[in-house]
């Protein structure tokens, strides 16, 4: 029997607001579509604990063992542009598996580390840590949207940290536990929300593929993924639920997969030059609006530039275009509502077509970069990428950047 699709949200409305939502861009596709997926009657309901979707499970995949372990990224380089000093005090916003605090932590005595996270699985490593570093490690659980609430309760006050750390998206821990449905490898339910548990009647990944129409699918897959096959995903999406619901995260990546030839399966590259999945951008796609990692970074940003101190230091890491292009923006203190200036370079390429692709990384023309310093941020480098031996040794470090700036004095 097929599930009945009915809105659980009229039941339990969510605390989202729409009002408050970054000005940017693609946040005119996020509003419109999250209203659409508001919509009574139309949100999936089957459980996304339990699908009856049972012939694309990989029992093998979603039983065995998982050690979930996350590697830090660029800890040389954060630490050297934190330049923490013995008894400052550093907000660590996305604590994660600890590992950039950890490192904080053994290099600055007396540091004071404020470790936030909306995961509460990582919060609960956050308070484990401070039972190893006591007094040192103040846990806090909650979204960068919400730290202005909570922060004075640990005594910050604006101009109160020396130092913050933002190293954005989601942690091994989160993408490699199938069970959580980011990984379009391992089979598990297709919920992809960072903090359903304390959410949990915030709309899933399931949701959005169930319940969006077609072209709202397709408005997401282009904004979020900077996926160039919009249409033709969206429509193998919306066919394929017209038979059953999508409830797991191998189905939705073999759904995607039919709409190619299979010699495209894994025609596109990776910046290793390793084959990636068709479907990887619309699982990149579903998890940045799920989670609304756009509006969020922003609030980040700006919980940031509220707490640290003049010519305290914030090192921002950041894993695609869409995130680091949000950042630098931030930072040079341009209006985010306003459509982003584009190099030429970048307006050749979208001339071309090429937008988008994964090959084509998008480089900064820092050239530009020059005279474009915001009232409130000062540069200390040009974005920094981590080393070869690094990217070697843990390949997610690979699409990598590292924006590092200082409260103007
Ligand atoms: C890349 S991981 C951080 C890893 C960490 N630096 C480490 O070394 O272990 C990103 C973390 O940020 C958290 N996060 C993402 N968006 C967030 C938000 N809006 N508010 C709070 N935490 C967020 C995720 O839950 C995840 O644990």
């Amino acid at each position: 029997q097929m599930p009945l699709y009915c809105s659980r949200f009229m039941v339990a409305p969510c605390k989202r607001t729409l009002g408050d939502v970054v000005p940017d861009h693609s946040s005119r596709v996020f509003r419109r579509c999250w209203r659409r997926l508001w919509h009574p009657g139309r949100l999936y309901t089957g459980s996304v604990t339990s699908s009856p979707d049972s012939e694309f499970r990989n029992s093998e995949m979603s039983t065995q063992s998982e050690k979930p372990f996350h590697t830090p990224v660029m800890v040389k380089e954060v630490l050297q542009f934190l330049d923490i000093k013995p008894g400052q005090v550093v907000l660590d916003l996305t604590f994660g598996a600890g590992g950039h605090s950890k490192a904080i932590l053994q290099s600055v005595p007396g540091v004071t580390v404020v470790a936030a996270d909306r995961d509460p699985k990582a919060f609960q490593m956050a308070q484990r840590l401070a039972e190893e570093y006591r007094g040192q490690v103040k846990p806090v659980l909650g979204r960068f949207s919400e730290l202005n609430n909570l922060l004075p309760a640990l005594g910050l006050r604006p101009g109160g940290v020396d130092a913050a750390l933002l190293d954005a998206g989601c942690s091994s821990m989160q993408m490699d536990s199938a069970e959580r449905g980011f990984s379009l490898s391992k089979d598990g339910p297709l919920d992809m929300r960072m903090d359903g548990d304390r959410y949990p009647d915030m709309p899933c990944a399931a949701d959005v593929v169930n319940a969006l129409d077609q072209q709202a699918l397709a408005s997401v897959l282009a904004a979020y993924g900077e996926e160039r096959h919009t249409r033709k995903i969206a429509a193998a999406i919306t066919q394929a639920r017209s038979v059953y619901p999508i409830g797991r995260t191998l189905q939705l990546a073999s759904i995607v997969a039919g709409a190619f030839p299979a010699s495209a399966l894994y025609a596109r590259r990776d910046r290793l030059q390793r084959p990636s999945h068709v479907a990887t951008k619309t699982f990149q796609a579903l998890r940045i609006f799920v989670n609304d990692e756009l509006n969020e970074l922003h609030a980040g940003l700006r919980v940031a530039q509220t707490l640290l101190r003049p010519k305290g230091r914030l090192c921002v890491l950041t894993f695609h275009s869409l995130e680091d292009r949000l950042t630098k923006r931030f930072l040079r203190g341009e209006d985010l509502a306003a459509p982003p200036r584009r190099s030429h370079r970048q307006r050749a390429k979208a001339r071309l077509g090429l937008e988008g692709e994964e090959h084509e990384e998008e480089e900064e023309n820092e050239e530009e970069e020059k005279g474009r310093e915001s009232k409130h941020w000062v540069s200390l480098k040009k974005v920094i990428k981590p080393s070869e031996e690094e990217v070697q040794e843990n390949p997610r470090a690979r699409s990598a950047k590292l924006r590092t700036a200082s409260i103007a004095s």
